[in-house]
């Protein structure tokens, strides 16, 4: 079995030699022959080793018999052992969420090897776990329902931290082990009742596998978890390789960072969720957990038929979509666009101001100053004309003017084209954002609107051979 396991630490890489370990030792046949395996190997290794135990006296004195026997042993072999104990029952009935004791247990086992690991400078914990109990991890999870994810099981090496040595080694050959090397062991009477889910799949479903189905299931669950951890590899890297292409900013406050969606959807659909999930850690630099909700929120919002929309994801971070664009932004609030600019971002509520000529007048909610002047014909040239200035035909236009947002039913006749279209189909066309929309000054007249600040001008009001008057209207 050393041997076996020798093998094991070396193909998963789970001791480079010279480490600090923390044994975690329930006084269970498998966590003891975990403690003897690694004292073994210390030498070879140049291991220094501290043994855990928690004991979470949920059974009297066979706890504390259990306590005394992981001490003993640990004392037999030089080896130094932190115990702490814990009520577990007293634990679940304080805690705020109802817990299962198993959940709880787990819990309060792997904050206290952390704790215990960072206040004697160890880099690893180890773990009993064997054959037998990744072969009831993989059908445990199939059972609630799993992807790859699942299926791969209990890992041998995890976090660059979680290693565990007898991954490879069954139940027998561990006890065979221990009998022959002589050394004692407690069994957990716990382990024997069926209300745990573990339990019930180790006492009926496993037997039941092995005396209908196939005999050697586990071995046949072990295989499948070397299988899927292979192929879960390669889309793994797939995945990271396709992240890289897209040169994803490190920097993604304000504006954020624009991604064409074809790109997400023109990858198959078992690498988007990997996309997805690495862009989203990327947006969250590891500050938060990333479900699979998160996941499949971001995946329905590309490939869905609305135009727009947003995900919101903790710490304020968001994934919006803007027609074929996804942008990620860690902010809540994004930078103000142009036409926002001085409103912080914040989407204005509706404004309207009357214009005179020639005159100034602020927009307030906009932070920005509309600025009349007539202009003679021959210095129409030198007017300055461009995006956020126009010239119009002064006598075309149906007095009073405004400068307003939008409206229910704005109509508008942009310049080139003969009749009229709905404003709110013309920001369509143009691919504005739902959210900009707001924050877009109209120049109105009594009939429509005849410009369409920073974007074009009514055909109405468009200055021409026969115009008169031209005034020049300005956002600065
Ligand atoms: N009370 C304990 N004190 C110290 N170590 C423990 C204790 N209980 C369990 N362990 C460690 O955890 C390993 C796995 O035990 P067990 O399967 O009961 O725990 P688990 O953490 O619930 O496992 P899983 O997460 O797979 O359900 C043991 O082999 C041992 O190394």
């Amino acid at each position: 079995m050393l041997n076996k396991i020798r093998h094991s630490v070396q193909k998963f890489g789970m001791l480079q030699g010279g480490e600090h370990v923390v044994v975690a030792v329930s006084g269970g046949p498998d966590s003891v022959s975990l403690l003897q395996v690694l004292a073994l190997l210390a030498p070879e290794y140049g291991l220094t080793l501290t043994a855990a135990h928690l004991n979470h006296g949920l059974r009297g004195a066979e706890s504390d018999a259990e306590e005394r026997l992981v001490c003993r042993l640990c004392g037999e072999r030089g080896i130094s052992c932190a115990v702490k104990r814990v009520n577990l029952t007293e634990l679940r009935q304080r805690g705020r969420r109802r817990r299962s004791l198993e959940d709880l247990g787990r819990e309060e086992r792997y904050s206290f090897f952390s704790a215990l690991g960072e206040r004697v400078g160890a880099s690893r914990i180890a773990l009993g776990h064997h054959r037998e109990d990744q072969a009831e991890t993989v059908l445990m999870n199939l059972i609630r329902g799993s992807g790859l994810e699942g299926l791969k099981g209990i890992l041998p090496f995890r976090d660059g931290i979680f290693i565990r040595p007898l991954i490879e080694v069954s139940r027998e050959e561990i006890l065979t082990f221990l009998l022959t090397q002589g050394i004692p062991f407690s069994e957990d009477s716990s382990n024997t009742r069926d209300v745990f889910l573990r339990n019930r799949i180790r006492h009926q479903l496993i037997p039941l596998l092995q005396a209908h189905y196939n005999p050697r299931i586990v071995d046949a669950l072990n295989r499948t978890v070397s299988i899927v951890r292979r192929e879960d590899d390669c889309l793994e890297t797939t995945a990271r390789r396709i992240l890289d292409t897209w040169q994803i900013p490190d920097s993604m406050a304000g504006e954020g960072a624009a991604l064409d969606i074809s790109r997400l959807t023109g990858i198959p659909e078992a690498l988007q969720h990997r996309v997805v999930k690495g862009l989203l850690e990327h947006l969250l630099s590891g500050s938060f957990r990333i479900t699979s909700r998160h996941i499949g929120a971001v995946i329905d919002l590309c490939r869905g038929e609305k135009p727009a929309g947003d995900v919101h994801l903790p710490g304020q971070a968001v994934v919006r979509r803007e027609y074929g664009r996804l942008i990620l932004s860690r902010g809540r609030e994004d930078t103000p666009p142009a036409e926002t600019a001085g409103t912080g971002g914040r989407i204005p509520g509706q404004f309207c101001y009357p214009i005179e000529f020639p005159g100034c007048v602020e927009i307030k909610e906009l932070g920005r100053i509309v600025r009349t002047a007539f202009v003679e014909k021959a210095h129409r040239e030198a007017a300055g004309e461009g995006s956020l200035a126009v010239c119009l035909d002064f006598d075309r236009v149906q007095m009073p003017l405004t400068i307003r947002n939008r409206r229910e039913g704005d109509r508008f006749q942009p310049s080139g084209m003969k009749g009229t279209k709905k404003l709110k189909n013309y920001f369509i066309d143009e691919k504005i954002p739902r959210r900009r929309r707001d924050s877009i000054p109209l120049l109105a007249d009594r009939q429509s609107v005849v410009w369409i600040a920073g974007h074009r001008l009514s055909e109405r009001v468009s200055v021409n051979k026969n115009t008169k008057h031209i005034a020049k209207i300005e956002i600065i």
